[in-house]
């Protein structure tokens, strides 16, 4: 079944429910408890419901949308990749100046799929599998993290940091108007919590401050490039206890993800995580992309300028396992959508990723044996 095709794409329809489907997978043996009730096993009843869970593709369908990733694969010339590369804050201010906060919605899965956002979690290397524990409550859960105390400052004055004095903290990369901060502020009262979030968009940033929501005391927002790697965060190097990357490394340009995925890494504390979920290869909204709005290999710009990038999960693997960070989690989440009214098929693929900074051991510690 065919994907539906539109024209001039834009990031409005191109993004639509890119974050919010429900994900369901089983894949790495992960239990994903809320997620993954409905599965089809007879493609007569498709229009049935409006969403099938963990969709196996076909080979032709995988080769059919190969061939058309090939049919639209003639890159656009240097200027005009340069220039949205250089504009690409302007393009997003652009739509967030006229989607304002009403476009992207808050997500229901987000505490489900990362508990790591969850109040009383901490970082914890016990398990067996040496993969995070989510069921572990953090009073008995040794703390191996660095503390922000012996954490070296490498970017930043103490007493410029905020949240100095929290013992979670956790920061939102291109956090847009806050579709995760805020929720994660809600859920969350730990009063060890502290949530920083950034995005390069100066109208996202202040759509985020301006929000009743905003407590300065439990949250700092900031203007910061994701791909500039030489630009300073407000934390010191090792410090956070998670990053969050929801849809926004699929903005960067392919040749500055290694250094942008580099650059967080180094302000995670040993033991502290990124958490990822974004577009994967052969998503719908790739393959309704119309010759001339290739970038390159994979990567494309929407009608608005903005931009997009499709991941393999072998590609994401690479870029954090040359960061330094290990496998906890690497799944690829496909999902049919289904618009029964114009009895219209839509395959999804999201990919979701967690890594962490591998634990330093501090010896004769006997907490860690
Ligand atoms: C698809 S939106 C996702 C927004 C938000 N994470 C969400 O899921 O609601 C991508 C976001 O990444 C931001 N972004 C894109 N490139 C960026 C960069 N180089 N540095 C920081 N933010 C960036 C955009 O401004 C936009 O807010």
């Amino acid at each position: 079944m065919a994907a539906p095709v539109s024209t001039g794409v834009t990031a409005s329809e191109n993004m639509t429910d890119s974050a919010n489907g429900p994900i369901q997978s089983p894949v790495d043996g992960q239990k994903r408890p809320q997620f993954g009730t409905r599965f089809l096993t007879d493609p007569r009843k498709v229009f049935q419901h409006n969403a099938w869970d963990n969709v196996e593709w076909s080979r032709e369908q995988e080769e059919a949308a190969q061939m058309k990733v090939q049919e639209n694969s003639e890159p656009l010339p240097p200027e005009k990749q340069v220039e949205f590369d250089s504009r690409a804050h302007e393009y997003w201010n652009d739509f967030y100046g006229i989607h304002e906060n009403r476009f992207f919605k808050d997500r229901h899965w987000l505490f489900t799929e990362f508990p790591e956002l969850s109040p009383r979690w901490k970082t914890a290397w016990h398990s067996k599998e040496g993969a995070c524990s989510r069921e572990e409550p953090a009073q008995s859960v040794p703390n191996l993290a660095v503390s922000s105390e012996e954490a070296p400052a490498a970017h930043t004055e103490k007493a410029d940091f905020p949240g100095v004095s929290a013992s979670y903290r956790i920061l939102e990369v291109g956090c847009g108007v806050g579709n995760t901060v805020f929720p994660i502020l809600k859920t969350n009262n730990d009063p060890g919590l502290f949530v920083y979030c950034c995005d390069f968009s100066n109208t996202a940033i202040d759509l985020v401050k301006s929000n009743p929501e905003y407590d300065s005391s439990r949250c700092h927002a900031f203007v910061r490039d994701l791909s500039d790697a030489t630009a300073a965060y407000p934390v010191p190097e090792q410090s956070l206890d998670v990053i969050v990357l929801i849809f926004v490394l699929s903005a960067l340009h392919p040749d500055k993800m290694q250094s942008s995925v580099s650059s967080l890494a180094r302000l995670l504390k040993p033991g502290g995580v990124i958490l990822l979920r974004d577009y994967g290869r052969y998503d719908m909204a790739q393959l309704r992309f119309k010759k001339g709005r290739c970038l390159s290999e994979n990567f494309y710009v929407r009608g608005d300028g903005t931009r997009v990038y499709f991941f393999t999960q072998d590609e994401l693997h690479e870029l954090f396992s040359g960061a330094g960070l290990e496998k906890v989690q690497n799944l690829v989440d496909r999902r049919l959508q289904v618009n029964r009214g114009k009895q219209l098929t839509m395959y999804r693929v999201w990919v979701q990723c967690k890594y962490r900074k591998t634990l330093t051991r501090p010896q004769g510690d006997a907490a860690h044996n």
